[in-house]
């Protein structure tokens, strides 16, 4: 399927808005013509009235155009309004569309959107390619349809009158709607492949010297790194110039041939009249039809180059959508109990293009209820556990059973809904606290919020901040302190209340105290929770019911000293 005929299909759901829209459009189109086809005959009429006095007055009826200006101006100027509405709203909802569906999409893939391309190119594709996509409706099919409609129409009504005009304007409309913005197009299209480039890499460049400003000026990159910036900048001035003066040029011939075809209209207009065959008021009516006509079809070299921009942001766009994610993912799911239990058999995980396996015959077994704590030297392959439990990496051989189901059935969606997952490197976004725990749970309460950030014990710090719950905490939690960061991450855990708690290195960061303190409340707020603790950190082990120890592959059990759980 073509990404023109992909992109249509996921507009299909507002397909009743967007065909409003195009009605809406060509009326107010329609109006326009008849408003300015009109206004002919109405000067003609007062002129002549003008010149001649009341002799010449009855020879012109202008009782009738004036009521017809009236009613094409009044027309115009509703239909244009509703339009906007509707074609924006619509515009927008495509834009909403589109994203939830490249999201949905997305989200399997992350692994190999963190390792194949930089966040800033994803950012821009995320947010830029499908605005753009979303605008491509609105931009580009509308104007080609209202030309096509419209100016079929109007060549009709021109026929009424004179057919040689009609036959020009037919020519000349076709020349411009057909030829000009292909001509123009294909130059443009070429331009906006290089400029997009130029354009992901600056942004992506911009987004990464602005996670890094700091060690960047440690590192006395500085003034390279703005030189680096000031070359992507240089480049895309360059090639909007090229773009603009292209768009310029062929708009202007577009109007240099209409003011041609206007003047060949009123010479054959001319020459109808004075055989008789045109009264006095059709020649300027035809003459300003034929303005109003080429109107219509202005719009086609911006909406060509519109097509041409969507097309390029839904090929980008498709192109992330469309990698093989690491891990399949099943549309349905079979249920789950409440409280899953584990049983891995004989698992290998080897990553793809790696022929070493990281799990080789690895066997576990993880009751409701039980708190296990595995170790390991580093790069042994312990995260690589955790990732391939959430459905992140896929094992190759053996079996691995959650809750009683096959764990190839479940998606990392449904098993988010019965684990939580806290790991070194968690996620808190920019806004306040209250929106990072709203994430977490969307229905919590305050209450609930600060009964969890108690059981997190950091009610006390929050609440002596002057803004409380609205204090804002930046990504990654950079306004707060980093264990408060993380006890903010424990506490989204508690409002989740998962059967299952995956902790990856949970105190990495954090002083022994500080890291005993925070296992021990989350477990404290979460005593039933069955707990796979993954560390290499002596402090979540006291916690543990049993740890394994990962090496070579596979897992061996290791004496622990016995220590009080909450
Ligand atoms: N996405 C990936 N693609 C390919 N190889 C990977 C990927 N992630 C991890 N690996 C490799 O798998 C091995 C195990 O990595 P893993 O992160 O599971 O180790 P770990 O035991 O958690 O280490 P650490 O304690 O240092 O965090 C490493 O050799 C690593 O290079």
């Amino acid at each position: 399927m073509s990404d023109l005929s992909r992109l249509l299909r996921l507009t299909r759901p507002l397909k009743g808005m967007l065909w409003l829209g195009f009605i809406l459009a060509c009326l107010a189109s329609l109006a326009n013509f008849g408003l300015l086809f009109l206004s002919g005959w109405l000067l003609a009429g007062a002129a002549a009235a003008g010149l001649g006095g009341i002799a010449t007055q009855n020879l012109f009826n202008l009782f009738m155009p004036a009521a017809g200006v009236r009613f094409f101006a009044t027309v115009r100027i509703l239909a244009r309004y509703a339009e906007r509405l509707v074609t924006h709203d619509a515009a927008l909802r495509v834009v909403s569309v589109l994203r939830g569906w490249s999201f949905e999409r997305l989200i399997p893939r992350s692994p190999l959107l963190e390792t194949r391309h930089r966040s800033g190119d994803i950012l821009a594709r995320f947010v830029g390619d499908t605005d753009r996509m979303g605008q491509f409706p609105l931009d580009a099919l509308l104007p080609f349809g209202v030309a096509a409609v419209c100016s079929t129409i109007s060549v009709l009504i021109m026929a009424l009158f004179s057919v040689p005009v009609a036959l020009l304007m037919a020519l000349t409309l076709l020349l411009i709607g057909a030829a000009a913005p292909f001509l123009a197009g294909k130059p443009v299209d070429r331009i906006m492949q290089a400029y997009a480039k130029a354009a992901d890499a600056l942004r992506a460049d911009s987004v990464e010297t602005v996670q890094a400003l700091g060690d960047i000026a440690f590192c006395g990159a500085t003034e390279r790194t703005l030189k680096r910036l000031e070359a992507y900048q240089t480049s895309l001035s360059a090639g909007q110039y090229r773009l603009a003066a292209i768009t310029h040029a062929a708009r202007q011939s577009v109007a240099f041939i209409g003011m041609l075809t206007a003047a060949g209209v009123i010479g054959l207009a001319a020459n109808a009249l004075q055989h008789h065959r045109l009264s006095a008021a059709e020649l300027p009516m035809l003459a300003l039809g034929c303005l109003a006509a080429f109107e219509q079809v202005s719009g086609l070299i911006p909406a060509r180059q519109a097509l041409g921009r969507a097309m390029l942001s839904a090929r980008r766009v498709f192109a992330l959508c469309d990698m093989p994610p690491p891990v399949p993912q099943p549309e349905r799911t079979p249920p789950l109990p409440l409280t899953p239990d584990l049983t891995m058999q004989d698992v290998t995980l080897a990553y793809p293009g790696s022929h070493v396996p990281v799990l080789h015959g690895l066997s576990l077994s993880v009751q409701a209820g039980e708190r296990v704590g595995i170790i390991g030297p580093s790069g042994e392959g312990k995260s690589s556990l955790g990732r391939l439990l959430m459905r992140l990496a896929e094992y190759q051989r053996g079996s691995v059973c959650f809750g009683g189901v096959d764990l190839r059935t479940l998606s990392t969606q449904t098993l988010s809904g019965r684990v939580g997952v806290l790991s070194q490197t968690f996620h808190l976004q920019q806004g306040s606290i209250r929106h990072n725990l709203r994430i977490a749970c969307p229905d919590a309460d305050e209450n609930e919020m600060w009964a969890a950030l108690q059981a997190a014990h950091l009610d006390t710090e929050i609440r002596a901040m002057t803004k409380g719950l609205d204090t804002r905490v930046g990504e990654h939690g950079v306004c707060l302190s980093g264990g408060q960061a993380r006890r903010l991450a424990v506490a989204q855990i508690i409002l989740r209340r998962p059967a299952w708690l995956l902790l990856d290195e949970p105190t990495e960061g954090l002083t022994p105290e500080a890291g005993q303190a925070l296992i021990g409340s989350l477990l404290m707020a979460l005593p039933a929770a069955t707990v796979l603790c993954i560390t290499h950190r002596p402090e979540p082990l006291t916690f543990m019911n049993r740890v394994l120890r990962l090496e070579n592959g596979q897992l061996h059990p290791r004496e622990i000293p016995a220590h009080p759980t909450p």
